[in-house]
């Protein structure tokens, strides 16, 4: 049913075989054997701790995650916990997190559901709507445990129903207090109009609300999410670093559209922005993987209850925790830019943040390891992105 990464093992695993699609090209132009680690070429911040088979990393952070509550937050976020340091937690429940009091609520729910002695940090967000006021924003950065402000315009995402229906119109008092604090805004960059077509949504977003919100306030530090297009490449290459950066999920380097149809309907393949074609793939690729310090790590893993995703109106969301680190590693492994890879997962982002870097590690084994086909928890099934496949960078504590 998926596409398989089980056949660029380099290891005799191999268990199936690709012969068309978009992974299929990726593999076939710069397969692990035939560029073989061609990543350590010049290596000097990732240490390879035995021949070429480890990378020892600064354990990486995730700069977009959704948690959910409940049921679903116990059973996800051991997995979060499990390889990063730190996440920046998207606030798009039912009902949004929109005030100080319910962040400090959520976080305190995400801390019961880590496992003990975890020492993952959730930072949490707020959920900008019309009407966020200026004292709301104080009372977050003094709280202590906000770290950033999210913009959904309304309609555009999962839970987005209450989000912003005119930026420019209704919340200049509130972004000009986010700059007083130096708070960043996070944004799911697209348009809402339904006379755009959806794979133009995330361009004519980049024109109509962020390239005039970063020239009207230059100060205000911005992270365009998830972001799947060469328009956000040049743009975000455009801006000043430091004040602007963007977020990159595993799907959208190594997925492009024709995986959503790929002998039939793959609903687990649909997340917002929805996946691409190829060419945007690639200038994705060329961006993260150029060592640009405006990248970072967020995986936008998004679970949904399978019913939910397997149904006539399918949810948008991949749920990629589990393997999020294992794609990003091949993604660089095959650029050549394994030399890159730990700046991209564990370095760009605290330091756009302005927060410290992690001082623990953990390893990436090259060796062959299979996704699970779901994860069970009391309400349901969530299946993972690539369920039941094979990877080749299995990550650990070190
Ligand atoms: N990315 C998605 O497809 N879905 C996210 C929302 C979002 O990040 O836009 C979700 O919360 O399910
Ligand atoms: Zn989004
Ligand atoms: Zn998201």
């Amino acid at each position: 049913m998926y596409t398989l990464f089980g056949s660029l093992l380099t290891c005799g695993a191999m268990i199936g075989s690709i012969t068309s699609g978009p992974i299929a090209d990726f593999i076939g132009r710069k397969g692990p054997s035939a560029v073989p680690f061609a990543g350590l070429k010049g290596f000097n911040q990732v240490k390879v701790t035995s021949a070429k088979m480890e990378l020892s990393i600064t354990r990486p952070d995730d700069w977009h995650l959704h948690l959910r509550d409940g049921n679903l937050l116990e059973m996800v976020v051991p997995h979060s916990a499990q390889h990063f340091g730190r996440a920046i937690v998207m606030p798009n429940l039912k009902p949004p997190i929109t005030t100080t009091a319910a962040a400090v609520a959520y976080r305190e729910s995400i801390l019961k559901g880590l496992p003990a002695n975890s020492d993952f940090t959730p930072l949490m967000t707020l959920y900008l709507t019309d009407s966020t006021s200026p004292t709301e924003i104080k009372l977050a950065r003094e709280s202590g445990v906000i770290y950033a402000v999210k913009l959904y315009p309304a309609g555009a995402t999962t839970n987005s129903q209450d989000g912003v229906t005119d930026l420019f119109g209704k919340c200049l008092p509130v972004l000009e207090e986010m700059i007083k604090h130096n708070m960043p805004l996070l944004v799911h960059g697209e348009v809402t109009n339904p006379e755009v077509d959806i794979f133009d949504r995330e361009k004519v977003f980049i024109e109509t609300v962020l390239r005039p919100l970063v020239q009207k306030y230059p100060q205000l530090k911005v992270v365009m999410e998830h972001i799947t297009t060469m328009d956000a490449v040049k743009f975000i290459e455009s801006c000043t670093e430091g004040s602007i950066a963007a977020t990159v999920t595993p799907q959208h380097l190594v997925l492009n559209r024709n995986s959503l149809f790929q002998g039939g309907l793959q609903p687990h393949n649909y997340c917002l922005p929805v996946l691409k074609r190829e060419i945007h793939r690639q200038a994705i690729v060329s961006a993260v993987t150029s060592g640009s310090k405006q990248y970072f790590l967020g995986t936008d893993s998004a679970p949904h209850e399978r019913q939910k995703k397997e149904c006539s109106c399918g949810c948008a969301g991949i749920y990629n925790a589990p393997v999020a680190l294992s794609i990003y590693a091949k993604v660089f492994e095959e650029a050549g830019a394994l030399d890159k890879l730990e700046a991209f997962t564990s370095f760009n982002g605290p330091d756009f943040y302005g927060l410290p870097r992690n001082t623990s590690k953990i390893k990436l084994r090259k060796t062959p390891w299979r996704v699970p086909e779901s994860f069970s928890y009391a309400a349901g099934h969530i299946v993972p992105m690539f369920a039941g496949e094979m990877l080749d960078w299995l990550p650990s504590d070190v």
